[in-house]
């Protein structure tokens, strides 16, 4: 999940220097434990079917589709052994730098909080539901789990060449809000999308968004929202050929041919886009008619 709220400048009391500190699992309440359960039963049954078949697959691998928060201890030890990732606990956001060191030595940082009763449908940091259940099942998938350590290593590359704004919306466009052609047909792997119950019905169901065709140029020029549910989905055609389109160009000249040019409107349709569905927008608009007085 990656949002524009207040970050931190240095660790905060009881964090360490790389900002990560005891899960303190022995410290969840009952009410905690619920409030994942609760959120855990309306996902499972809503993915199969909808989400791609490597989140399934790590779900299970991992042991996530069982009740009560997840002990990253005992989560990390599995992890390991399918990928060499493993889940530190950090107590919020952390700086971009931070977060790609972790990232590119395979360490995901999870927020050890989860949300309160009365923040079942939607929350603005990333918690722990949104991080471990949305993120960590596509980790056992060796092909993501790559991914996502070039990511870090690209992340810090980034922010050398001053093009984070670019290269986080490749990472919102997948990692966050990502869709997938599996064989049965689009699929969900995104886990904004995965941990939200109404955008896993939305970003698959509802004719108001575009679904365009994964293109890396045009998802680096593309602007986004932090606060509602997407008006763009890009859609890749497997994670072959994420990992093999991603790792195989070098960022540097593709950020000097875009760094001039201007940045996408949010829900516009290019000319050269595969478009998927040329979505209506009502959606937006109506919450935007909606929130105008
Ligand atoms: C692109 C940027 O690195 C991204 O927003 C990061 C920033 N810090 C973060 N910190 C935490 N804990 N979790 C995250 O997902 C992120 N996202
Ligand atoms: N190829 C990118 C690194 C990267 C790999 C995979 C995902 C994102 C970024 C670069 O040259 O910077
Ligand atoms: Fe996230």
């Amino acid at each position: 999940m990656i949002q524009e709220t207040h970050v931190l400048d240095r660790p905060p009391e009881g964090a360490a220097a790389d900002w990560t500190i005891p899960q303190n699992w022995d410290g969840y309440t009952q009410e905690d434990h619920g409030v994942w359960d609760t959120l855990l039963e309306r996902q499972m049954k809503l993915l199969p079917g909808r989400a791609a078949q490597a989140y399934m697959n790590g779900l299970e691998a991992l042991r996530l589709s069982e009740r009560g928060i997840p002990n990253f201890e005992e989560l990390s030890e599995r992890l390991m052994k399918l990928t060499g990732w493993q889940v530190v606990a950090v107590p919020g956001l952390v700086p971009d730098d931070v977060f790609f060191e972790h990232m590119a030595n395979r360490r995901f940082v999870a927020g050890n909080f989860i949300r309160r009763p009365d923040q079942l449908d939607y929350i603005q940091e990333p918690d722990v539901f949104h991080d471990v259940f949305g993120h960590v099942p596509m980790l056992a998938d060796p092909r993501f789990a790559d991914y996502l350590e070039a990511y870090g290593r690209g992340g810090l590359r980034a922010l050398d060449l001053g093009m984070l704004k670019q290269l986080g919306r490749l990472y919102w466009y997948t990692v966050e809000f990502g869709l997938v052609r599996d064989e049965e047909g689009l699929r969900i792997y995104g886990s904004g999308i995965v941990s939200s119950s109404a955008e896993s019905r939305f970003a698959l169901e509802s004719d108001s968004p575009n679904r365009i065709g994964f293109d890396l140029r045009r998802v680096m020029r593309t602007e986004y929202r932090i606060d509602d549910f997407q008006q763009n989905y890009f859609v890749i055609d497997s994670f072959d050929d994420l990992l093999r389109q991603t790792t195989e160009t070098d960022f540097a000249p593709l950020y000097d041919s875009i760094r001039e040019l201007p940045d996408i409107p949010i829900a516009a349709i290019l000319e050269k886009d595969e478009v998927i569905t040329h979505g209506t927008q009502e959606y937006a608009r109506s919450k935007a008619e909606g929130e105008a007085v």
